[in-house]
C-alpha cells in the first residue's frame, strides 16, 4: 500500500501541498482532481521524488521512501509514466522495451550473454509491444516516433518494469483524438491486474468517471474530498467550487 502522511511542501511562503494524508490500495484506481494550481502535479512530484517534501512522509508497503531520490523510488516500485527518463531516444522501440524487461529481470549489464539464452525475455518484450500497439514499429528509433506513440512506448517500458504503483499525469494531454482510446485502453488493462495501485491526475471528467474507483480532490494544496466517484462528483461543493464545472454537465458526461 502507498501512503502519504502529512505530506507537505512549501515554496517560499506558499504551501503547495499541505499535510496531505492518504492511503492508496492495490486494485484501486484513484483519480486526483481539483482546479488549476490545486497542487495535483506537486503531490505527484512529492510521491515520485521529483521534489523533496518540507514535511511528512511517503511509504510503500511500509518502506519509508521520503528521502530517496526518484530513481530509487522507481526501483522500489513507483512507476511514473511520461517522465521520459526511462526512454533511450537513439535505440529502437523494441530495444527500449527489452532493456526495461532485462532491468526488471535483474539480468544486469551483460546484455549479449543474457539475450542469447533468454528467449523468455525477448518474447515478453514483444508481448508488451503488442499490448501497446507498437509491434509494427518495433524497429523504429524511439526518437522518430510521433508524440502519441512515444507515450505508448513509455507505458510499455513502465509495464516492462512491472511497478507496484502506476502514476499517470494527464495521460491523454496533447494526444490526437484517435490516440486517446489506445492509452485509455492500456490503463483499463492495467486495472485488471488487481495487485496494482493506479493514480491518475486528470482534468477530463468523462475519463475520471469511466476509469476511477475513487476520487480525491485537492484544493489549495489540501485534501478536501475523498470517496466513491459518484458521490464525490455529485457533491455540489466539489462541482462548483473545486471542479469549476456545471453540475448538470459533469453528471451527464
Ligand atoms: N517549483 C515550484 N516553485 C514555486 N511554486 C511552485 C512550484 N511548483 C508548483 N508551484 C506552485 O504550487 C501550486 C500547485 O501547482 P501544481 O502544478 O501542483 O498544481 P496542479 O493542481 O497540478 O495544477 P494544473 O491542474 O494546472 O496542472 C501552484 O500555485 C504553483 O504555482
Amino acid at each position: 500500500m502507498l501512503q502519504t502522511s502529512n505530506l507537505t511542501v512549501r515554496f517560499g511562503g506558499h504551501v503547495a501541498v499541505n499535510a496531505v494524508s492518504c492511503a492508496f490500495e492495490p486494485g484501486t484506481l484513484t483519480a486526483i482532481v481539483g482546479p488549476n494550481g490545486a497542487g495535483k502535479t506537486t503531490y505527484f512530484n512529492l510521491i515520485s521524488g521529483q521534489i523533496k517534501a518540507t514535511a511528512g512522509s511517503v511509504t510503500l508497503d511500509g518502506r519509508e521512501l521520503t528521502k530517496l531520490p526518484a530513481p530509487l523510488r522507481t526501483r522500489a516500485g513507483l512507476g511514473r509514466a511520461f517522465q521520459l527518463t526511462n526512454l533511450f531516444p537513439q535505440l529502437s522501440v523494441r530495444e527500449n522495451v527489452r532493456m526495461a524487461v532485462q532491468a526488471r529481470a535483474g539480468a544486469g549489464l551483460d546484455f549479449f550473454r543474457v539475450w542469447s539464452d533468454r528467449k523468455d525475455l525477448i518474447e515478453q518484450a514483444d508481448r508488451i509491444l503488442e499490448t501497446v500497439a507498437l509491434i509494427d514499429k518495433a524497429e523504429a528509433r524511439a526518437a522518430s516516433l510521433p508524440h502519441g506513440d512515444q507515450r505508448k512506448l513509455e507505458v510499455g517500458i513502465l509495464m516492462a518494469l512491472d511497478p507496484k504503483v502506476y502514476m499517470f499525469d494527464e495521460p491523454t494531454a496533447g494526444m490526437s483524438v484517435d490516440e486517446v482510446p489506445v492509452i485509455l485502453n492500456l490503463i483499463r488493462q492495467l486495472k485488471q491486474d488487481r495487485s496494482k495501485t493506479i493514480l491518475l491526475v486528470e482534468h477530463k471528467m468523462d475519463v475520471v468517471r469511466e476509469l476511477s474507483d475513487r476520487i480525491i480532490v485537492l484544493h489549495n494544496g489540501e485534501l478536501v474530498a475523498d470517496g466513491e466517484p459518484e458521490s464525490v462528483i455529485a457533491s455540489p461543493v466539489v462541482q462548483q467550487a473545486y471542479l469549476g464545472v456545471n453540475p448538470e454537465e459533469a453528471v451527464a458526461a
